[in-house]
């Protein structure tokens, strides 16, 4: 889809914004800042956790390094490596970052922004938009761990699921917060109703940034907050996909930015073993996942379903069939959704069942299985959607551990939806049987510790 032709009628999360044309937002975006820097694009190659160079090479407070090592880090990874040295220096430029799944992204743009952070100025200086509360919150834990050593004051503007232990009110937490994550809705109120103040921000990151330019998801929004930036403010872009009309219009989002690239045969992680279950029919598909649970020991695993009903109906008749599982979507208030996701983080759940709405940066390291119950699908429902099902296999296997997915096949649409992605990606994805749990146990067991 060529850029002229977005357009959009959705509204924000308050529902008041009027009709608005994606197509003159851009335009005015392009008449933003003319290259004054020679611009890099880089491919990355296929080996992204291998970097020659130091944390300390790399240009960073002392403050901050403490956090990182404090942390476990010892070296940066590739995109790390390559991608912080461009984004801090000075003056500021621009970036549109790729690179695998659980590559170490967070770490890239959290760094930057709590190097551009004056320490003395008490006012929002740095903002990162994420797709979900869940994701906003993870960020914030990490921008904490990171900036542990430094003053850095910090919000996460997110919908409110509980009072403030603090006692302060939204206007007086936000007057000075240096950092700010959370989603793009309520950031979006916060600053229309001028709670965040934007003269000094500095540095404007979109994580799972096609996601958030997507003109069927988040971009809209993401727009109209971009807009509202100071025209200095650097841009940060950072995701491990990007299809094509996405990065075309990224690179109008964010001017002259650097740019690191993946060709699609090396967007697949290689420590997740990709297998497809040929099941008879819908039904059977919940009878294959409870010999699955039943007869296999599984550390912790995401199932992924289309629809928030079908997440309801799988975890009820899961737990009729004695299985402990979990289970969160959009439908679920917010005290509801923390709850369940800190419980998963903890390990005191280890099945959850959820929507695409966690299928993007949820980092749970201990999660070795992850079961597209229903093969992702794009908005016409006749074709696979390639970056979300990369994104979702990807809640397996961070950052050199080891992980299986698993698809569930049942008719001939998911079955050809998964020889496209199969095509699509480069990569196989093998048949294990639904009839000879001895032979899943061995495969599994060859390919990760399930
Ligand atoms: N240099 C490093 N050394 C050790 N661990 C790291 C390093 N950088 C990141 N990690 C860890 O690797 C895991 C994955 O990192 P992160 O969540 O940033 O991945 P990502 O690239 O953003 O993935 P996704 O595309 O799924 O969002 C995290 O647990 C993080 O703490």
């Amino acid at each position: 889809m060529e850029i002229s032709e977005l357009t959009t009628s959705t509204s924000s999360a308050n529902g008041d914004v009027n009709v608005d044309n994606l197509a003159t937002q851009v335009e005015s975006l392009d008449t933003q800042e003319q290259s004054s820097y020679e611009v890099k694009v880089t491919s990355v190659d296929d080996e992204p956790l291998l970097s020659v160079t130091k944390f300390e090479e790399l240009n960073l407070s002392p403050n901050v390094l403490k956090g990182i090592y404090e942390m476990g880090f010892t070296t940066p990874s590739k995109i790390q490596a390559k991608a912080l040295p461009l984004l801090l220096k000075t003056p500021p430029q621009n970036m549109i970052g790729q690179s695998q799944s659980g590559t170490g992204k967070t770490a890239a743009f959290v760094l930057t922004m709590l190097s551009r952070i004056d320490y003395n100025l008490k006012a929002p200086q740095a903002l990162c938009l994420t797709p979900s509360r869940e994701l906003a919150r993870q960020i914030m834990v990490e921008v904490r761990k990171m900036g542990k050593y430094t003053p850095v004051i910090t919000a996460e503007a997110i919908r409110e699921s509980h009072v403030k232990a603090s006692g302060k009110s939204r206007h007086e937490e936000f007057a000075e917060a240096q950092l700010i994550v959370g989603t793009p809705g309520t950031v979006y109120d916060l600053l229309k109703k001028k709670v965040i103040e934007k003269k000094h921000m500095k540095i404007f990151v979109l994580d799972e940034a096609d996601n958030m330019l997507d003109q069927q998801g988040l971009g809209d929004q993401s727009i109209r907050i971009k807009n509202m930036m100071p025209r200095e403010c650097q841009i940060v872009l950072f995701s491990a996909t990007y299809s094509n009309e996405v990065r075309s219009f990224a690179t109008r989002f964010a001017p002259n930015a650097n740019q690191f690239s993946l060709k699609v045969e090396e967007l697949s992680v290689k420590t997740i073993k990709q297998f497809y279950m040929d099941c008879k029919n819908e039904d059977h598909k919940v009878e294959v996942l409870d010999d699955l649970y039943t007869l296999l020991t599984i550390g912790q695993s995401i199932i992924f379903v289309q629809k928030r009903e079908t997440a309801d109906r799988i975890a009820k008749r899961m737990t009729e069939k004695g299985h402990k599982v979990i289970n969160l979507h959009g439908g679920l208030s917010t005290a509801e959704r923390d709850e369940v996701m800190d419980g998963f983080r903890k390990g005191s759940a280890k099945v959850l069942i959820t929507t695409n709405v966690l299928s993007r940066g949820i980092d749970v390291l201990q999660v070795n299985l992850v079961i597209n119950y229903d093969i992702p699908m794009d908005l016409t429902g006749r074709n696979p959607d390639f970056e979300t099902y990369l994104h979702r296999i990807g809640r397996t296997g961070r950052f050199g551990r080891t992980g299986v997915s698993i698809n569930f096949v049942h008719d001939a649409v998911s079955w050809e939806m998964v020889q496209a992605i199969q095509k699509h990606f480069q990569r196989e994805i093998v048949k294990v049987p639904t009839d000879d749990w001895d032979t899943v146990e061995k495969i599994l067991r060859k390919e990760v510790n399930v």
